[in-house]
Formats: structure tokens, sequence, C-alpha cells
């Protein structure tokens, strides 16, 4: 502790401040630059002259007080401490000192290094230590890791400090190991992709990325630094909702970023509170952004995208192409293990194993709004069965039938009670139902074992009495309370045209922006969406750069164009290698991955790019296959990714797309471009809503992971890899899951095909990555209860079940739909750079000043006490028995955090992630001060919470925890806190 002194100002101590002043100075500069000693522990008592003294006495005779000021004294411990080196050095001056030798800090666990080198742990992640420098060797840029912020499937996120900006940044490093690196790929594309196409002056919440390079063999992405999550603000909130204020701000701004979203094309697939990050900078409060494009696909290339081809080539008699089928069951399989959102943000049609949209996002972002209302998730599902129950009961009525009909999961959950043919009579009625939810025990005696059920935490309510029911902050003034109410009638009408059934009729982002609740207007009655505006695609002649320069782009499948760059990470790329090739003036193998491969046998090659004087081609061994090389002249192709953006017609002599070049299917198990599955026009985009084209016995099966991109592709390649052996596996089947998107087939516009082969297997990555404990399915949590699924569901309370009939694109649409990969030729890395680079270095410190979550207070008399029946749930709280429910609170939060295993700070996470350690990024202190911080909403935006002392400008300062302590009852125990505070196993994305 610094001490503070009061007394006459004298020489000395404006000596010592402006030595401690130099020290700060230094402290700073040597903190990106290393540690240097200074000579500063002892400094020689300097009088201050006369001229000095004598302006003091005239600044002091001008009324300016200043002959007596206050100024920090360092305690002598710790200016002798400070400088200890130095200190050493004047006591003995043999003393050397080496920072080599200091201990080191690791961020990694475990931070012993057996892979690569050395330099990564047994889960192919790098060491991380404090200080650690990643270098981006061809821009010459250091990111000195700090700390680490957080870590999930792919690899770590490390705080880190920009020297080049002088600013912070997280940086997201890979896992060592193709798969991973491969699918972080995706990531930055489709990132680099919203942020300069779509959102180029950063005002949708999307993440920023800002840059990427390859260090030590790991891919390293950086972005802009972001604060907590909303899953560990509701955490700081002792898992009561936030304001609904504060809800109504973030649900605004989450459906901006969708909007963005649905406008580009692109499923995020992982909507949780977790990837809802608020933001650092202090100028631009209470906003937040949405992270990890990691599990993103693109509407039109989900796996049922793949799946319609299939059933289209059976039409066309390539149904007994072995290739296909064997596709078709990896997917289907790898959908399996690794399904697609978020078990409680999972929506009925994911659940369902039915094709998906951008609805299933809307469906996540449903419940997430509900869970920032309640501070519980809406739907716990401890197992799927638990997940669609909950559903169920709380939102009533059940999927539609035309959706049961074609889902292939519904036999595991329902059974059929009526003719299918009455489907569209019983839709038309809405009465007799074809399909009936299991029971629990028919559920058991399906599937040879109990389901799990997770705990009830809104006691059987419905939507309407879990919203309405719920506390209101004590010392509420009526007035508000009375409009508050009108704000909840209105949250529950928005949610209920999110959490909708039936994905055509739920709301689309710019419908649900439009509902009071978001608006802000007064509520009167049910909302009643315009129907939305059918999606034209508009047609974008993008001239494709001559120099493309990013072979590795083509492996992920998307293929930004990168104007006038060398991408030179490439080169360093660890899983890529380059090879040049002669002059070739054609475009490269257009992203497929050599999947029309002819004959090239070993070939490892993964995609290529060429320009008007040089063919360059990528081998990896995470691909083997040949390559595949488009002869473009001179034209520019249409503005898209060389991969399957293109909407091209479908060329049936092709059969799946695949190259009419000779021998295209014989050297290539698997090894078949996804642009043989590109759909062809007619297939390019899922209509909202459509029936699906197969039934349950469809090969698309599963809750399944859509993008073939996603995880799903990523673990499915590193299992390949675990199975199969390494590089140089003869033609794997891996490019087939490795190259997803890539080709296209060839049109009017295309031109002549060749072929290359590819020389041998890759030599760059034939190593340890291939770590079979690394993959590993997660299990679900969850336990075992009597209760019971309703077998007679109600009929669904959708105030607002109208028809919102979505127009289906038109097929020929599909042909020019607007591409989120279509590449912008005046890309650069720089411009990423230069936008928006400067809020990032507003650091947590000030965010966390200017939040708050609200003050312990009691809950009123509404709600679960002493509302009719206390609807919520009785639960203990694991600490002395207690009415004095704040008591509880902090008595809650003061426990051993072994106890107290969901608001640990090292807390799991919700889905099966390693516990993280986050220091003093923006967080605040615990215990009391948990309910200190505030946060300012801008300017204009209405709310119910109490204005910033700090700021009154800001209108929208609010408290965020309005709801306060809650009644007994309604604090779930220790053991019973919802899941999402438990190991996030229980989130688990498997089932
Ligand atoms: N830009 C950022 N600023 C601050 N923290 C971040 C940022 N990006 C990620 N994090 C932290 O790192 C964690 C992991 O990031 P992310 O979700 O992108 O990784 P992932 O491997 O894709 O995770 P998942 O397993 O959910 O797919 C996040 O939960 C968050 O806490």
């Amino acid at each position: 502790m610094d001490e503070v002194r009061v007394g006459v100002s004298s020489c000395s101590s404006e000596a010592e401040q402006t030595q401690s002043r130099d020290t700060v100075e230094e402290t700073a500069a040597s903190s990106s630059s290393g540690w240097r000693p200074r000579e500063l522990a002892f400094v020689a008592f300097v009088p201050r002259d006369k001229e000095e003294q004598q302006e003091d006495e005239r600044v002091n005779a001008a009324g300016k007080f200043l002959k007596y000021r206050a100024f920090v004294r360092r305690p002598l411990v710790g200016r002798l401490t400070k400088e200890i080196v130095e200190t050493y050095r004047i006591c003995n001056p043999q003393f050397k000192y080496s920072e080599d030798l200091n201990p080191k800090r690791f961020l990694t666990s475990p931070s012993t290094g057996v892979l690569n080198d050395g330099y990564d742990n047994a889960n192919s992640d790098l060491i991380l230590t404090v200080n650690l420098v990643l270098i981006h060797v061809e821009k010459s840029r250091r990111y000195i890791v700090k700390d680490l912020l957080g870590h999930g499937t792919f690899g770590q996120v490390a705080k880190c400090w920009d020297s080049d900006t002088n600013s912070f940044v997280a940086v997201k490093i890979i896992k060592n190991q193709p798969a991973y690196y491969q699918q972080a790929l995706v990531e930055v594309t489709i990132l680099t992709t919203l942020n300069k196409k779509y959102d180029p002056e950063d005002k949708n919440h999307i993440v920023r990325i800002y840059d990427y390079f390859v260090y030590q063999r790991h891919l390293c992405i950086c972005f802009e630094l972001l604060d907590t999550n909303l899953y560990e603000l509701i955490k700081m909130n002792h898992f009561r909702g936030l304001s609904i204020g504060i809800v109504q701000l973030f649900s605004k701004q989450i459906l901006c970023g969708l909007a963005l979203l649905k406008d580009a094309g692109i499923i995020h697939c992982d909507l949780k509170p977790e990837n809802i990050l608020l933001c650092t900078s202090s100028v631009k409060q209470a906003e937040i952004k949405i992270i990890d494009f990691g599990s993103a696909c693109m509407e039109n290339r989900t796996v049922y995208s793949y799946i319609q081809v299939y059933i289209h080539c059976r039409k066309k008699a390539f149904m007994i192409n072995p290739v296909v089928i064997l596709i078709i069951w990896y997917l289907n399989y790898m959908s399996y293990l690794f399904p697609l959102q978020s078990r409680y943000y999972r929506s009925p049609e994911v659940l369902l194993g039915y094709q998906y949209t951008t609805a299933i996002d809307m469906w996540s972002f449903g419940c997430i709004v509900a869970e920032l209302f309640l501070g519980l998730p809406l739907f716990p599902g401890a197992s799927e069965f638990d997940l669609l129950r909950r559903m169920i009961e709380i939102i009533g009525g059940q999927p539609p039938d035309y959706v049961l009909r074609d889902a292939k999961n519904t036999s595991k959950f329902f059974k059929c009670i009526g003719s299918l043919q009455n489907i569209e009579i019983s839709e038309g009625s809405k009465n007799g139902r074809v399909y009936q939810a299991l029971t629990e025990e028919e559920y058991e005696a399906r599937d040879l074992k109990k389901p799990s059920i997770g705990k009830e935490y809104f006691n059987n309510m419905n939507l309407e009495a879990i919203v309405t029911n719920y506390p209101y902050r004590k010392n509420l003034p009526k007035e508000d309370i009375a409009k508050e109410k009108q704000t909840r009638l209105a949250l529950i009408d928005f949610l209920r045209g999110l959490v909708e059934f039936d994905p055509a009729k739920r709301w689309s982002p710019f419908q649900a922006s439009k509902h009071p609740f978001i608006t802000g207007e007064p509520f009167t009655h049910p909302y009643r969406p315009s129907p939305e505006t059918p999606y034209i695609p508009v047609v974008q002649n993008i001239k494709v750069d001559n120099h493309p320069g990013g072979g590795h782009w083509f492996a992920a499948g998307l293929s930004p164009n990168v104007s006038g760059k060398n991408r030179a990470s490439l080169y360093s790329s660890p899983h890529f290698q380059m090879a040049q090739h002669p002059p070739a003036n054609s475009y490269g193998s257009v992203g497929s991955h050599g999947s029309y491969n002819d004959g090239a046998g070993l070939g490892s090659s993964y995609g290529s790019y060429g320009e008007s004087s040089n063919m360059f081609a990528y081998y990896s061994p995470i691909a083997p296959s040949g390559m595949n090389m488009h002869n473009q002249g001179s034209m520019s192709m249409l503005g898209n990714s060389p991969d399957a953006r293109r909407r091209i017609k479908y060329q049936p002599g092709n059969g799946l797309g695949v190259s009419p070049s000779g021998g295209n299917f014989a050297p290539l198990p698997l090894g078949a471009s996804p642009s043989q599955f590109t759909p062809p026009s007619s297939y390019s985009q899922i209509p909202v809503g459509s029936p699906g084209h197969f039934g349950p016995t469809s090969p698309a099966r599963g809750a399944s992971h859509g993008s073939p991109l996603g995880k799903t592709a990523a673990a499915s390649q590193f299992n390949r890899r675990k199975n199969w052996g390494h590089s140089g596996s003869p033609q794997t089947q891996e490019t087939a899951f490795s190259s997803h998107w890539h080709g296209q087939y060839p049109d009017s516009t295309s031109q002549a095909e060749g072929t290359s082969q590819a020389p041998g297997s890759s030599p760059s990555y034939i190593q340890s990555n291939i770590n079979p404990g690394n993959w590993k399915q997660r299990g679900s949590g969850g336990v075992s209860a009597n209760q019971k699924i309703p077998s007679m569901v109600m009929p669904g309370s959708n105030m607002n079940s109208q028809s919102t009939e979505l127009t289906h694109d038109n097929v020929e649409t599909g042909f020019s739909l607007p591409d989120p990969g279509d590449w912008d030729p005046n890309y650069s890395d720089e411009l990423l750079l230069q936008e928006g680079g400067s809020d990032e270095s507003s650091l947590s410190t000030e965010f966390g000043r200017s939040m708050n979550l609200g003050s312990i207070e009691p809950w009123s008399g509404f709600g679960r006490l002493n509302g009719p029946g206390q609807t919520f749930s009785t639960v203990e709280m694991g600490s002395p028995p207690t009415h004095d429910f704040q008591a509880a609170y902090i008595h809650s939060m003061s426990k051993p955090f072994h106890l107290m295993p969901h608001i640990s700070q090292n807390s799991p996470s919700r889905f099966g992630h390693q516990s993280v350690q986050r220091f003093t990024h923006g967080r605040p202190p615990q215990g009391s001060d948990w309910n200190q911080i505030k946060i300012q909403a801008p300017s204009g935006f209405s709310n119910v919470g109490p204005r910033s002392p700090r700021n009154a400008s800001f209108t929208g300062n609010m408290s965020w925890g309005r709801r306060m302590n809650p009644p007994t009852s309604s604090i779930p125990p220790i053991s019973n806190i919802p899941p999402t505070s438990r190991s996030r196993k229980d989130y688990a994305r498997i089932d």
C-alpha cells in the first residue's frame, strides 16, 4: 500500500515524485521490451534551487494553494524491492542478473512440453508463459502474452500486448492439429468477411478480427480485446436476472448481430451467453459483441445441402456411388458425435434432426434473452429428452407435424398416433396431431436407458407464468412496478416469437427488431410481424484478385481474396506447404483440394491458387489428394470464392459435381471435392420453413453439425488421423471433409479444367499431432428423476401463432445469392488493423468501474415468495437457514469455492471446458463488490434502472441485477445451482 502523506512541498518530495514518475514510465516502457534495471533504489538528495522555491511562493501568493500538496511516497520496503536487482548490485557489485534464469509463469496447463519440440503440451496447446512473445514474422509484429483469457475447443485465448499499437488484444492460439487449424481458418474467413464486407464500420456487434499468423505451428488469431461474457455476468449477479432495461439493450444488440449474420447467410451455430462478451471500451459502454465463429457455417452449406444433392443425385441414379454413401455416412456419424448448438440453446429442428437455417440462431437468442431476465437457463435440459420435455412444457405445443414427419430423430422422441396423410389437415385444424411426445417410460422402453432429467426450476410453469411471477426488486416504486409489468408482457410476447417450435414461423432478426420490447414502444397487443421481405439475392461481380495468395483459405473451404497481399503466413503454415508450379494462366483448384485428382496417387495437395504468372499448390497431409486447376485465363470470375459459392447450375453430366476430367472418382475414396456436393441451383438454399425432403431414414441424421467445416469436420479429421494415420495415407477419406466447400462446377464461365498431380504426401506435417487422447467426446451430465413427460400435449399457447410464411427462395435465385464469401479485392490486413483498432486499449478496470450489477436488496413481495402458490422451486442454499436473503447470498458467495463449484472463478466451462483462470480482466472483486459494478447504457436508450451518479448524461445508466436476493425458495442450493454454473459438461454439446 502506498503511503499518502500531506506535507510541505519540499525539494526532496519533488525529486521523489519525479523519480517515481520516471519509474512508472520506465516500467511501462520495459513491460513491452523486457525489464531493464535502473539506478533508482537510492537517489542522492538534491536541494531545490532558489528559483523553484520562488516560483512556489508566487503560486501560493496567487492563491493556488500549492504550498501544501499531497504526494505519494513509496514505502521503504517498496522502494527497496521494486528495483531489487539494482539494490543487489549496489550491495554487491559482483551480482549479475539474467532474465533467463527467472522462473517462468505458466499460463497453460499442463505445462510440460511433450509435442512440437517441447513447445506444445500433450493437448497440442502451445505452452504459454507470461511475457512470451508471439511473433508475426512477416509483419514483424509482436504480441506479448500477459494473461490467459479463456480456452475452448480450439485452443487458448490470451490477452496480449500489441507493441505496435500499444494496446491489448485477444489472441486465440489454435491447437497444433490440422483439423483445428483448418477449422480455425473458417472462423478467420467468416469473421474477416463479416467485418470487412458486411460491417466495415463496426456497428453490428460482431467481434473484430485484426490479424492472424502462424507461430510455432500454431495458428494465432488476433481479435479485439473484449471483457466478461454474459454467463459470467449472470454468475456475478448470483444467478439473478439482469434488469429488464439491460435485457432490452442487450437483446437489441444481439439482434443487430444476428441480422447481419442473416444477411450474410451465416449461421453462428453456437450462440450462448458464453459467446457474447461485453466490450471493454469505456466509450461504448454497455456494448456487447458476438464471438466464436468457429462453429459457424453458411446457411446454404449445411449438411442438408449435401443431403439434398445426394437425393438429387439419387434420382439421377448416382446413388450407388460408394464415395457419396461413405461421405454421407461419415458426416452423419460425426454429426452424431458432435451435435450442433449447445444443448440448452439447441433448437427443436436441430434436436430433431431437421433441416436448419439461421432460424436456429433465433431460437438460441430467445433462450439467451430469457436467461438474461431469469438468471437461469430457460431449458436446462440434462439430456435431449429432458430438453424437449421442458420445451413442450414451458412453451406449450410441440414441433409441427411437417417437421416431425421429415426430421430424422422424430421416432426417438415421438410416437405416431395418426395418419401421416393427415398432416396437412391436422396442421390446418391444429387439432388432431399426428405425433405425440413419448412419456419418460416410453422413451426408456425405446432407448433402453433412463433419460437424464434435470432439476425443475420453474415448477412446471409455462412461459407466461415464469416471466410474470419472477420476483421484482424490493423497494421498486409502484409506478416502476406497473411499468415493468407492461414490459414483462412485451417480453413474453417477444419470447413467444423466438422460441417458436415452427422454424418457418419463428421471427427473423428483422421481424424481432420491430417488436415493442426492442423498440421501446408501448406494448398494447400481441405483435404481428410483417411478413419477411423475400430474400432477394444480389449478383455481385467482384473481380477476383490475381494474387489471392491464400492457399490455406482454400483449405478452409473459404477463399478470401487477399488483394495484393503476400500472405506470408502461408509460407510458415505448418500444415500447408507451398510448391511453385510453372506459370499457368489458371485459377487454382477452385478450392477443390484436388478432389478431381487424376490418379495422383499419394498426392497431398490441399488446394491451390493461380495467378497469371504462377500457380501454387499447397500440400497437406490433411487432405491427401491431388489437386485441380481451372484455367481461367485472364477472365475475372464472379466475385466469389473459388469454392462452390457460385450458384452454378448443376450439371448432371458431372455426377455429383465431379469434374468431367478423366479419372475423377477412381483414385479418390471420399476425396470428392465438396464441390461435388454443391447444391444445384434448385437446392442452393434451404427454403425457410419448407418441409424437408428426407424422412427419418434419411442419412441426414441427427443434430448434425451442419457445416462439415464445423467442429464435426475438425473432429472428423482428427479422428480419422487418429485412426488411419498421418499424412501420406493413400488417398484417405480426409479429403472429403477437409475440403468441404471448395470446388465448384464448371459452368459457362468456367474454363477448361486441368488437372495436376501433386507430388507425394506432405512432408510438412507428419508428427505427433496425432494424439488420440485429444479429441474426446464430452459426456453430459444431469441426473435421472422420476419426471414424467406429459403424454398429452397441450396445444400451443402462442399468442402470435399466425403464420408468417416466408417466401421461399426461387430456385433460380440461388444462382446469385449474395455471398459472404465474396472476396473483397481491396482487402488487406492493414485495412483490417486500421479499423477499430483504437478501442481495445481501454481496459477492464475502467469498464469494471462503470458497471453496476445492482446492489443486494431483498426481493419484493411479488413473485415466488408472496406470489400465488409460490410457484418457484423450493431449494436450499447450502448456507445457514436464513430469511435474510441478502445475507444468504453474501454468505453463499463467501463460501470457499470448493463448496461452490458453480461460482468458482475457475469454474469449468458449462460445456465441458476446463477451468480457466481469468485475472483482472475487467472483473469486479468478489464479495460485496460484485454488486458495485455499474453499467452505462448508451444515451437515448430507455431503461428502468437508476442513473449513474457518474454520468448523468447517460440515460441508460442502470443497475444490472435489479432483481435482488430471491426468496429462499428460489435460491438454488449449491448442488442445485442451475447447470449453467456446474460443470459445463452439463451443458455439453454432446448428449
Ligand atoms: N476477443 C476476446 N476478448 C476477450 N476474451 C475472449 C475473446 N475471445 C475469446 N475470449 C475468451 O476465450 C474463451 C474461449 O474463446 P472461444 O469461444 O472463441 O474459443 P473456442 O475454442 O472456440 O470455444 P468453444 O469450445 O466454445 O468453441 C471465451 O469464452 C472468452 O472467455
